[in-house]
């Protein structure tokens, strides 16, 4: 009977242990399954992931290189997120057109929920209801080519002051990115909010910091869970002070156009939307910044683009918004800076709503999703000599930057694609065209191009560009 008994518990047991080891077995099949049927992506590391790979480089030019390693859709564990890499334009055309309604939303970044009061943005808010009212005020009211126009004599007044500027001290050396910035700013400075806001330096210290943060790259948001790691990487008393800043200065703003509304005195275009004041000035100085540097770099379309605009604008001895029409070549120019100088070359990251399918593997829901468009603007399957700047590959192509062309997206596609390109551009190729009409540039110090340092940083104000200046010819309408 006790022989029996201690044979039926040894078979118990057995039977336990086995079923154990089974369901164990089950569940490491189950995940290795799920597992497998994610992107291919670099070795992970417990708790940390992929983390250790994004160390040392601009995030860029490292997930381009993880790219070509493991494939143009990638899976990277980044602490406890999980994130896909999309580095081609087939891939891109997949997620942000094919399957735009489920790769709309926005992933939840602490520093934006605190700077925005709540996602009270465009850029960052869910993809929902509100979202598409305030976009439908932007592409409607604020941003439509009609309101566009409105404001060229703000900026004509605004480029017209730079010339003075430059003329006043031509020959000696000038930071050509901090003016470039100033201009920007000025104008949206005033289209917004219809006056010129004072604390330049503080304004842009403060959305260099913002964008910094949104970028979802800070440790703090790869482990969103963990509110101790938050503390302890000095992420919430740094929020606090930017937010401290920026709600400051967004107040100056509004108690001064308050004032202004009660003395009756409307400005110019008094505007509230506070993107616009964001999104509208960086931008645009960059890339005027980055055209500028390219053309010291290559002599050859320096002097191309300053033959076709003085040609064009001879005549009337100044350029203005018409003439521009006519500037087909540094309109390639301007396409061939976006190309390989975006903005934003991550694009602003998205978060799918629900379960998908994407070439094939399984994308759960609420995976990051990283845009390289970056490297998309360099597959060598669209571009040839991806690395050159050649604004002539745009002479017989119709590849166009709204969004339709997923090779070239420095605005980014689909329903979240920028808002800004009709109020961005006339701010890049106007500053352009009279830099290029008005002056002949050098750059300092007996330097020639080829010692010009393009190197990037992942923030604006990527370098600072110093040039001379030489008047080129009469300067006409410029007095006053
Ligand atoms: C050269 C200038 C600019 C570049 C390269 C640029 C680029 C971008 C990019 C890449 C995105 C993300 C798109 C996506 O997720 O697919 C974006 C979004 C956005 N941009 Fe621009 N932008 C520029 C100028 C502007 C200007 C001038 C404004 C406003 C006046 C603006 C307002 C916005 C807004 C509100 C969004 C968010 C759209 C949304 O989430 O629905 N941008 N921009």
């Amino acid at each position: 009977m006790e022989l029996q008994f201690h044979y039926l518990l040894t078979l118990f047991a057995s039977f336990l242990f086995l079923s154990v080891v089974v369901k164990i077995l089950k569940k490491m099949k189950t995940m290795e399954s799920n597992i497998k049927q994610l992107p291919p992506g670099p070795w992970k590391l417990p708790l940390i992931g992929n983390l250790h790979q994004l160390v040392g480089s601009l995030p860029h030019r490292i997930l381009k290189g993880l790219a070509d390693q493991h494939g143009p859709l990638m899976h990277l564990q980044l602490g406890e997120t999980s994130n896909i890499v999309v580095s081609s334009p087939e891939i891109a055309k997949e997620v942000l057109i094919t399957h735009g309604t489920i790769f709309s939303e926005r992933p939840f970044v602490i520093a934006i929920n605190t700077i925005t009061y709540g996602y009270r943005d465009i850029a960052m808010a869910p993809y929902g209801n509100y979202w598409r009212q305030v976009r439908k005020i932007c592409t409607l009211e604020l941003l439509t080519a009609k309101r566009v126009k409105s404001f060229e004599s703000i900026r004509q007044e605004q480029v017209s002051n730079l010339v003075r500027y430059i003329s006043a001290n031509e020959g000696s050396q000038i930071n050509l990115s901090k003016k470039v910035f100033g201009l920007t700013y000025g104008i949206t400075s005033r289209v917004a909010f219809g006056s010129q806001y004072n604390d330049k330096n503080l304004y842009s210290s403060v959305v260099d910091e913002i964008v910094k943060l949104a970028s979802g790259f800070s440790i703090a948001d790869m482990y969103p869970s963990s509110k101790v790691l938050r503390l302890m990487s000095g992420m919430s008393k740094k929020l606090e002070t930017l937010f401290k800043k920026s709600d400051a200065i967004l107040q100056g703003i509004i108690d001064e156009h308050r004032e202004r509304l009660e003395r009756g005195d409307q400005g110019e275009e008094a505007k509230e939307d506070m993107d616009v004041f964001i999104g509208g000035s960086e931008t645009s100085s960059t890339i005027v910044d980055w055209a500028m540097s390219e053309m010291m770099k290559n002599p050859r379309v320096l002097k191309k683009a300053q033959n076709e605009v003085r040609n064009v604008c001879n005549e009337k001895g100044d350029v203005d918004e018409a003439s521009i029409q006519e500037l087909k070549y540094l309109t390639f120019v301007i396409k061939e800076t976006l190309r390989l100088h975006p903005s934003f070359p991550l694009l602003i990251p998205r978060e799918n709503r629900e379960e998908c399918e994407i070439n094939g593997y399984r994308i759960p829901a609420k995976t990051r999703v990283i845009v390289n468009a970056w490297a998309i603007a360099r597959d060598p399957n669209y571009w040839t000599e991806p690395e050159r700047f050649y604004p002539e590959r745009f002479l017989n192509s119709s590849s166009d930057y709204k969004g339709a062309n997923l090779e070239f997206i420095p605005f980014g596609a689909g329903r979240r694609v920028c808002p800004g390109i009709l109020y961005a551009l006339p701010n890049i190729e106007l500053p352009l065209a009279k830099l290029l009409y008005h002056f002949d540039w050098k750059l300092p110090n007996e330097m020639g191009h080829e010692d010009l340092d393009m190197a990037e940083a992942f923030a604006y104000h990527l370098h600072q560009l110093m040039l001379s200046s030489n008047r080129h010819g009469w300067i006409n309408g410029l007095t006053g």
